[in-house]
């Protein structure tokens, strides 16, 4: 996943580049001043890096790591930490993920949990979708008694614009199966405000 893009398209490189050279113009810059000359290209590549979850099949990641296991209590990965981008405004939105699931007679590699999470935020996304594709892409895959997904998350477009509030924390979340339980759901609320910011 974060090697994927070595090799860079260069057709797509090329037209991302043009676009880009087009904003900084518009938007005041000189595009051909010695600093900024190599900028549209950088900025290409950062861009197609930032939204490559578009390119992978997250649900193949966690087929290629189910693992027959009768362990039937909870599994909690937390605190991954997440970067996206907020479909809205094309600004980053950023935190920490939160995890667990009870299996039904299969496991799943734990670092493949992390590794869907970057599929998904790396596209243009809204926090709510986020952990929703999160949730589903586990319940479906995985097929655990339970599953459930927090993510906390700062906005820049509320923070650097917009609104300017820079201490605000969005959390969402999502819980299937013996989650809705409220003992299950506590259960895990509490490993993870264990140790929240
Ligand atoms: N629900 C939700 N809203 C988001 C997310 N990311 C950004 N937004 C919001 O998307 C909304 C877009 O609202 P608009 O009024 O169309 O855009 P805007 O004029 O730029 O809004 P302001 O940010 O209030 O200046 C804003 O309220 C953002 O805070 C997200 O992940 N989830
Ligand atoms: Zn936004």
């Amino acid at each position: 996943m974060y090697n994927y893009f070595e090799e860079y398209d260069e057709k797509v490189t090329g037209e991302l580049q043009e676009n880009f050279k087009n904003i900084i113009e518009h938007l005041g810059e000189n595009v051909s001043r010695e600093g900024i000359v190599k900028t549209p290209e950088r900025a290409a590549k950062a861009m197609q890096f930032l939204m490559q979850g578009y390119s992978a099949d997250p649900k193949k990641i966690l087929e290629k790591a189910m693992f027959k296991e009768s362990y039937d209590e909870m599994v909690v990965v937390k605190n991954i930490e997440l970067y996206s981008l907020c479909e809205h405004h094309m600004l980053p939105f950023f935190g920490k993920a939160h995890i667990a699931y009870i299996p039904n007679g299969q496991i799943v590699g734990l670092s493949k949990l992390p590794r869907i999470v970057d599929v998904f935020a790396r596209r243009m996304q809204v926090q709510e979708r986020l952990t929703h594709d999160i949730l589903e892409c586990i319940n479906t895959v995985v097929k655990p008694k339970g599953v459930a997904v927090v993510i906390e998350a700062q906005h820049m477009c509320m923070m650097m614009r917009g609104v300017q509030k820079q201490n605000s924390v969005t959390t969402t979340s999502g819980f299937r199966g013996q989650f809705k339980e409220i003992e299950t759901r506590n259960e895990f609320l509490k490993l993870i405000t264990s140790d929240l910011k």
